[in-house]
């Protein structure tokens, strides 16, 4: 997810790639990988200068997020804005385990930042100042739409948005496995699909009308849509799709009751 996010800032000509400096624990042959890639700064974690640092955006896996903010909490300064794409973290889960009153925001990028089209939302905690949560969101435009929104929306964002990608290639798969089946070349039929979803995507986007009337205008009395259409509802079409983003949403709210806050004594 980092590397899909510095892709887009870089792309995106809103960020120099000097601004930008990633670290992990320990692989340099990854970060030397970024470095090269995208022309930013890649710093081991010990010599991270964390005095000329305004941002820090966090992408560790969620279960490493308390070692993390233990180990950067004595060094960070009361300006500083801590930006974590983790699902399930709470900001006030972080803030439990940082200096009192340290700006923190807690942001859901999809992977679709890599061309910038993420949909990205931005739920800022309770010191995170308005100045930061405008640069928090212009630094999300960066790489797609970024909407800001209540905390509490933040599971059901992600299980449309964070982890949605992967049902829609997930439905790419079923349908260039259809076309190959079909005598289609995997390739064509990569193609075709992915320009069928980008094309009502679009749509979408672009016209007033609701996926309904849209669903309406492409099908016929007695037509082909209408037969795809009646599979698709046989085989619970719909129902599987609105169950994954259930499931996604209940693994997220699942995930932050897991991590319970810590009292720590504050500067
Ligand atoms: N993959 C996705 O589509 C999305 C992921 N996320 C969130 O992004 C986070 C990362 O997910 P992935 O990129 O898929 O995982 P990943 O395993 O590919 O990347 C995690 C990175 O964190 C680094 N890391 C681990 N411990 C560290 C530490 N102590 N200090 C510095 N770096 C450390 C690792 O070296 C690795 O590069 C997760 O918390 C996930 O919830 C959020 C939105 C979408
Ligand atoms: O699967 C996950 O937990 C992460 C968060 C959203 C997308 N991927």
């Amino acid at each position: 997810m980092a590397e899909a996010m510095i892709s887009g800032m870089v792309q995106s000509n809103q960020v120099t790639p000097s601004q930008i400096i990633v670290s992990n624990r320990s692989n340099t042959n990854r970060l030397n990988e970024l470095k090269y890639k995208y022309g930013i700064q890649a710093k081991k974690r010990e010599d991270l200068d964390f005095a000329t640092i305004d941002l820090f955006i966090l992408a560790m896996k969620p279960k490493d997020i308390d070692s993390v903010l233990e180990s950067i909490r004595p060094h960070l300064y009361p300006h500083q804005t801590i930006i974590s794409v983790l699902a399930g973290i709470t900001t006030s889960h972080m803030e439990s385990h940082l200096p009192d009153k340290q700006q923190v925001i807690r942001v859901m990028p999809n992977t679709s930042s890599m061309i910038g089209e993420s949909a990205t939302a931005i739920a800022p905690g309770t010191h995170a100042p308005k100045d930061r949560v405008y640069l928090t969101k212009a630094l999300m435009e960066s790489f797609g739409e970024a909407y800001i929104i209540d905390e509490d929306q933040m599971d059901i964002f992600t299980g449309i948005a964070g982890s949605g990608p992967a049902y829609f290639y997930n439905l790419m798969e079923h349908i260039e496995q259809a076309g190959i089946e079909a005598g289609l070349e995997g390739e064509l039929a990569r193609s075709i699909g992915a320009q069928t979803i980008l094309g009502a995507a679009k749509m979408i986007q672009e016209r007033s009308e609701s996926p309904t009337e849209l669903r309406e205008n492409v099908t016929s009395p007695n037509g082909t849509t209408a037969a795809g259409l009646e599979e698709l509802d046989h085989h619970g079409g719909g129902e599987a799709i609105a169950a994954a983003v259930k499931g996604a949403t209940s693994r997220s709210k699942e995930m932050s009751k897991q991590m319970k806050p810590t009292l720590v004594a504050t500067k």
